[in-house]
């Protein structure tokens, strides 16, 4: 649409009708026809916004008043709420936070796949608060003290993430005693714009399965941290297992680089996924949410309908936990993905827990199926988890020609999902069930795992 066409305009006000949600958690509405963004807006809700961004198809808009408030409004628990971007629908009550993310899904499926199928209300978190065993902060200072915090969204600014309630209270307490004893040993913190200063991130891992924690402390230079710190930190954090520097020069927006060296204690900590064992180094792949994990891993098995004489394909393998879930109850599993380091940590996975019936590849799966289809290799069931951008389209075809009697779609992003399934529907392939789950409460992200049969052999 010519800018000259487009019914807004930058930095006016207009009412708005909030109809749905955007996959990242925003209000969707139309101002003539033509969508527009508001972040905090419900759907539901009648909002003035003022437009601040106008794009060739869409325009985003700032909340300026709500005119119907929507039932389901709640008060965020969180004072930097709207300015960290860790959250997005903490102004949701978490009950219509899960409506409103099925609706997400049912959507993408009717525009994007032209499928009507039955979705299954999102299986939540009994707690959704204090699920994250990972986090990613960023290093501050405030008025002379260190903080450790998210980037305001689009923007390089941290915002300080002081008792982060997606966080356990032993992560806080840990960034608290940081905070405190960093701002008095006078470190020098890094500045994104100026590429000045030490210290520029900081990375948390916690184990729920045995209390277990690790902290990379990310820096400019090799120079160790003082010992005298490390040494502090031990006496008062005992559960801290593991401590590592990662170096990371220059100007890389990425929060690691590529060396890490073990300052205390041993060199990963462990993990659980029910009753698997998962020895973790500081540059490994975990599931965020342990919880929902176990939950999301038992519906993929379920689907899989598994009985001990099957082949089983995981595409996408990562660290191979879906394959060593579906172990036990398969003949074999073959997992391939493209990480060498994910798929040596998942052989790793597969000794220590004493799995024999895995085999691993270290290969892209589109490059797979081809020599696949010369050694005849043909899965009784796939289970694929691809990234955001959904299955490679030659790998796609080149599974409808494998043609597993069950294949089970566990996708992070709707709308690939409904391009994907959309494909499978009109190859011969029927949608069983389609089973969101909440892996990350108040945030925009929603998880759907998919059961589809091929038609010809029920
Ligand atoms: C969503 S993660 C899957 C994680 C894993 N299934 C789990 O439950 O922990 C997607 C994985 O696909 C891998 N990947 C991306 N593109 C790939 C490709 N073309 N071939 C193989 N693996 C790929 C990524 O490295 C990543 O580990």
């Amino acid at each position: 649409m010519r800018v000259k066409d487009r019914p807004v305009a930058a930095t006016k006000i207009y009412e708005v009708n909030i109809t749905g949600l955007s996959h990242n958690g925003e209000g969707v509405g139309k101002i003539k026809g033509f969508t527009v963004f508001v972040p905090g807006a419900i759907p539901g809700e009648t909002v003035l916004a003022r437009i601040t961004e106008v794009r060739s198809r869409y325009a985003r808009a700032a909340l300026e008043e709500i005119v119907t408030r929507s039932a389901h409004r709640a008060t965020p628990v969180c004072p930097v709420f709207g300015q960290c971007g860790g959250c997005q629908l903490q102004h949701i009550d978490y009950s219509r936070q899960l409506e409103l993310k099925r609706e997400v899904v049912v959507q993408a499926l009717k525009r994007i796949g032209h499928l009507e199928c039955e979705v299954l209300p999102v299986r939540g978190m009994d707690n959704p608060w204090h699920y994250r065993n990972k986090g990613q902060f960023h290093a501050g200072k405030n008025d002379g003290r260190v903080f450790f915090g998210f980037f305001k969204p689009g923007s390089y600014q941290a915002v300080p993430a002081r008792d982060c309630l997606l966080f356990s209270p032993a992560v806080n307490n840990l960034l608290g005693y940081l905070e405190q004893s960093l701002t008095e040993s006078g470190v020098e913190v890094y500045h994104p714009q100026t590429g000045d200063g030490r210290l520029r991130n900081l990375v948390i891992r916690e184990s729920s399965a045995t209390g277990e924690m690790m902290a990379v402390f990310v820096t400019t230079h090799e120079k160790s941290l003082n010992s005298h710190f490390l040494q502090g930190l031990g006496e008062a954090f005992p559960q801290l297992t593991s401590v590592y520097q990662n170096i990371n020069p220059g100007r890389s927006p990425l929060a690691l680089g590529p060396k890490f060296r073990l300052l205390s204690g041993k060199p990963e900590i462990t993990d659980k996924i029910e009753h698997l064992s998962f020895e973790i180094s500081p540059g490994s792949f975990f599931q965020v949410n342990r919880v929902q994990t176990e939950l999301l891993y038992r519906i993929v098995s379920e689907f899989a309908e598994l009985n001990g004489t099957e082949t089983v394909l995981d595409a996408y393998s990562g660290v191979g936990t879906i394959a060593l879930f579906l172990a036990e109850r398969a003949k074999k599993v073959i997992a391939v993905e493209e990480n060498e380091k994910a798929v040596a940590d998942a052989q790793k996975n597969a000794r220590g827990n004493g799995i024999k019936n895995v085999r691993f590849i270290a290969q892209r799966v589109e490059d797979w199926v081809t020599n696949a289809a010369l050694d005849h290799e043909r899965p009784d069931v796939a289970v694929v988890d691809p990234p955001r951008q959904g299955l490679n389209r030659g790998f796609l075809q080149a599974l409808v020609t494998m043609s597993p009697a069950r294949l089970v779609y566990v996708s992070c992003n709707p709308a690939t999902l409904a391009r994907d399934l959309g494909h499978l529907a009109n190859q011969g392939y029927t949608i069983n069930a389609v089973q969101p789950v909440d892996m990350f409460p108040q945030t925009g992200h929603v998880e759907t795992v998919v059961l589809l049969k091929k038609n010809n052999r029920g």
